[in-house]
């Protein structure tokens, strides 16, 4: 059993930590600007010092619910997709959570670090790696899309040893840490113009000011 949790209480997937699920936009990377229904699961190992989300890292803050009230929720509105991010959403078994919102004809999509084993139906993988606690090799050929946070110069080479472990179709993405992005945001611009293989990717969300 991991220890991110109480296994035993999750019923292989058919219950989940929520942390908050929600109707936005996505804000971020590929599928920036489209309409999603967001599914947040609660409990992260990676530490990531910058996470803007370390409300989710502690499970048990978050009581186990039901995938069928998750699913309940995100066909009462009009989302075509779901994003399920976390929190690290691959510490958990996904398999009855997406094959049930599969069963409604949504698209699904993945934020994750791919530092966990892979579980369920995904639509679109979204990869962004952790050097504390780097992607499994699965992770690589199964991202749709690598989304590489930089806060300094050196995290660019670093970008480049991950998008080697990607397949060809990837898209590659630099995206700003938020606390530090208008100053980095110069040597983004330059490396993408000299570097065209790679997209830059912005936070939208938090300049449109939605979750
Ligand atoms: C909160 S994480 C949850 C999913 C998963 N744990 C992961 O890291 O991919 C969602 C996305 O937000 C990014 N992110 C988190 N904090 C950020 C920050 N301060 N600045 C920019 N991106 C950030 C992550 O790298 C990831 O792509
Ligand atoms: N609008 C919006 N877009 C997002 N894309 C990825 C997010 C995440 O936290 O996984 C996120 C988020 O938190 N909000
Ligand atoms: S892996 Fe994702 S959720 Fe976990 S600490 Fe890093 S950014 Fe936050
Ligand atoms: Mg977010």
């Amino acid at each position: 059993m991991k220890e991110a949790t109480n296994y035993d209480l999750l019923d292989g997937g058919r219950k989940l930590p929520l942390v908050e699920d929600f109707y936005t936009i996505q804000g971020e990377g590929f599928h920036t600007g489209k309409p999603a229904y967001f599914i947040r699961l609660g409990g992260c190992d990676v530490g990531c010092r910058w996470c803007d989300a370390k409300y989710t890292w502690n499970p048990k803050l978050y009581p186990p619910t039901d995938i069928s009230e998750v699913v309940r929720r995100a066909t009462s509105c009009q989302a075509q997709a779901i994003v399920i991010t976390g929190g690290e959403p691959l510490l958990y078994p996904l398999g009855p959570l997406t094959s049930a919102l599969k069963g409604h004809g949504l698209k699904i999509f993945l934020e994750t670090s791919g530092s966990h084993p892979f579980s369920g139906y995904f639509d679109w993988v979204c990869l962004s790696p952790k050097r504390q606690q780097p992607p499994l090799p699965e992770a690589f050929w199964r991202a749709h899309e690598l989304k590489v946070i930089v806060e300094r110069e050196a995290d660019l080479q670093w970008a480049e040893r991950n998008a080697e472990q990607v397949g060809r179709e990837c898209k590659l993405f630099l995206q700003p840490e938020w606390s530090v992005s208008e100053e980095i945001m110069p040597l983004l611009v330059e490396y993408v113009k000299a570097h065209p293989a790679w997209n830059i990717s912005i936070q939208t969300h938090k300049y449109m000011h939605i979750p």
